[in-house]
């Protein structure tokens, strides 16, 4: 049925998601992992050759995702755990992501979606900081801006926060801006790319066109709506969704894209580098700790946080409109803990 090429192909990781370096191997947990995240994020991280035991974890359905994904034929394990037992399922894992928690419905913001979320990531951090403390912890879990701090004051309070270990999964923001540009410009989307600073929602976003060669040539209203769809892309799906929640295909695709590269990272890799929301003394001096910008991943996490360059005049704009709103969704957060 399959020539042997043919055959050869279909064997092969999917290179376009996942870049492997010579492996030291890793389990990997996901909190969450009966979702709509993730489900397809645990399949792809099942694809993933830097994955070697993966452990999904939910208060409801995670032994059957397990039991599914576990026959796809790649290398890792695959184990599913019950709502007790959160414990066995972060014990030995060096890579945990948390999509858990509600997401949006048309009409509400992703603040509106703190008074649910917020403890369900508080809780889930507890347990890290007693079970697995030197883990990198990956949050998807909105709103990003407020459940990152909150996961950082817990793991604090618990003596055992390591900025360079705990991450807000921002990708969606960059894969989104390297897909809308190549939509506008005719390029490849791996020409595309678009370093996005600040947090993950609406103003909060801050494209850095100017720094991209396809995003300089985007001027006057194409640029205003495309910095309009980067910022509210999110808004789009929760919409076209009606109802049924907010983006989980996309989202499992970005989430474990940057999976990827803390792996690559965690293996000694050198050179990645990629947005994501962390501890940053970049704008600390506005009162504002936790900043998406690029960062280079490495054995320990976060190797070396980026300067954010040169901004245009809009962006530098865009960046006056981020940093207050930014900054009461951090103190938010970290308010919760307190
Ligand atoms: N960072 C981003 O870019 C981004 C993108 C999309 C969605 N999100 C957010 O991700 C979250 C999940 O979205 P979804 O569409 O997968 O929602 P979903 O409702 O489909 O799935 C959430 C899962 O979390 C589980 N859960 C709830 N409480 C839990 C707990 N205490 N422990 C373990 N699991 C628990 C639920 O049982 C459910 O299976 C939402 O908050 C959403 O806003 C973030
Ligand atoms: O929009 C949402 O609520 C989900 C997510 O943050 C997104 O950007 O798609």
């Amino acid at each position: 049925m399959f020539s042997r090429a043919a055959i050869r192909t279909l064997a092969a990781p999917s290179s376009r998601l996942f870049s492997s370096s010579s492996a030291r191997q890793t389990k990997v947990a996901v909190l969450g992992a009966g979702g709509g995240i993730g489900q397809p994020l645990s399949l792809l991280l099942k694809n993933d050759p830097l994955v070697t035991s993966l452990s999904l974890y939910d208060i409801r359905g995670a032994p059957g995702v397990a039991a599914d994904v576990g026959h796809v034929d790649t290398g890792s394990e695959v184990q599913g755990y019950t709502a007790d037992q959160l414990d066995e399922a972060l014990e030995g894992a060096k890579v945990i992501v948390i999509p858990a928690g509600v997401p949006r419905k048309p009409g509400m913001t992703r603040d509106d979606l703190f008074n649910t979320n917020a403890s369900i990531v508080r809780d889930l951090a507890a347990a890290v900081a007693r079970v697995a403390p030197t883990a990198c912890v990956l949050v998807i879990s909105n709103p990003v801006n407020s459940t990152v701090p909150i996961v950082a004051a817990t793991l604090e309070k618990a003596g055992v926060f390591d900025p360079k270990r705990v991450f807000g999964v921002t990708t969606l923001d960059v894969v989104r801006a390297a897909r809308f540009l190549a939509g506008i410009t005719d390029a490849s989307p791996a020409d595309t790319r678009v370093t996005v600073i600040g947090g993950h929602s609406g103003a909060t976003i801050v494209p850095l066109l100017s720094q991209s060669s396809y995003g300089k040539t985007v001027t006057g209203e194409a640029y205003e709506k495309i910095v309009n769809r980067i910022q509210f892309g999110g808004d789009e799906v929760v919409k076209a969704k009606d109802g049924a929640g907010s983006a989980t295909l996309s989202m499992a695709y970005a989430g474990a894209k940057f999976a990827n590269a803390v792996l690559r990272g965690l293996n000694g890799e050198k050179g990645v580098i990629t947005p994501t929301f962390v501890k940053s003394p970049l704008f600390a001096d506005k009162g504002v700790d936790f900043f998406s910008s690029n960062v280079e991943l490495g054995p320990n996490g976060v190797e070396k946080i980026h300067p954010i360059g040169k901004l245009s005049a809009e962006e530098e704009k865009l960046l006056e409109a981020c940093i207050p709103e930014l900054k009461k969704n951090i103190e938010k957060g970290k308010a919760f803990v307190a």
